[in-house]
């Protein structure tokens, strides 16, 4: 199966996933030299409801939370986004020490880790339905930046590591909005893009904010205590599960800001 490892990395993806080689991939590089300010973006608004939140699990790829989607429950909505999109999972990629880690890269930027909060468009009857279409997912992507004072808020997924140190545990997750997580300014880039892993498919409106939120070196340590593997196999540490970026090719990116 696929992974971030020599042998099934993102190079060989396109081999059982051609789309991996398309003109819309994800993530890119954005550099303010071609972003293009656009004063008719709206700003973007979530309304989450924090029962909606389920459980956290380690699926040997990520760390992901996730939601109730089965009505319009947690939404995003505003900014790029043509309606309200239903929120499902979250989950982060980050790197092995906190100099790189990001998909996204910003002004040549790496961060040590990206947060992706993933919402899909109830117009279509189903999540695998939506991501057959173009305008079918919404991922707001918030950086982590490893600082001295970090979030507070993000210590209540951290905690909840221990619960799921090998690839297939689950665990209870009540009890969580989100948007606590959030960052102080809303400015974001958006862009037309992919899944940044595996199918790979072309249904994504990214919106990618430009402020950070603050982890700490140790919260980022506590990610990377993650197993990749199961518990009766052998402990790797499940780190570096970020993809390169990606030709930009003829898409525009637009500033929500100046
Ligand atoms: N990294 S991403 O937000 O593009 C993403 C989201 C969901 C899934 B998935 O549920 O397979 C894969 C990648
Ligand atoms: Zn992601």
């Amino acid at each position: 199966p696929w992974g971030y490892d020599g042998d099934n990395g993102p190079d060989q993806w396109h081999k059982n996933y051609p789309i991996a080689k398309g003109r819309h991939q994800s993530p890119i590089e954005i550099n303010n030299k071609e972003v293009h300010y656009d004063r008719s973006l709206l700003p973007w608004f979530a309304s989450y409801d924090p029962c909606a939140a389920k459980t956290i699990l380690n699926n040997g790829k990520t760390c992901r939370v996730v939601f109730d989607d089965s009505f319009d429950r947690s939404v995003l909505r505003g900014g790029p986004l043509p309606g309200v999109y239903r929120l499902r999972q979250l989950h982060f990629h980050w790197g092995s020490s906190d100099d790189h880690g990001s998909e996204h890269v910003v002004n040549g930027v790496r961060y040590a880790g990206e947060l992706h909060l993933l919402h899909w468009n109830p117009k279509y009857s189903n999540y695998l339905d939506a991501v057959r279409r173009t305008d079918g997912i919404a991922v707001l992507a918030i950086f982590l930046q490893v600082g001295k004072t970090p979030k507070p808020e993000m210590k209540r997924i951290l905690e909840e590591i221990n619960a799921i140190k090998t690839k297939g545990k689950e665990a209870p997750f009540p009890n969580f909005d989100p948007s606590v997580l959030f960052p102080k300014s809303h400015d974001y880039w958006t862009y037309h893009g992919s899944f940044t892993t595996p199918p790979c498919e072309e249904c994504i409106t990214w919106i990618v904010l430009r402020e950070p939120i603050i982890v700490s070196s140790d919260q980022m340590a506590k990610l990377r205590s993650l197993s990749k593997n199961a518990e009766n196999e052998p402990d790797l540490p499940l780190v570096d599960n970020w993809r390169p970026t990606q030709p930009r090719y003829f898409r525009m990116v637009s500033a929500s800001f100046l």
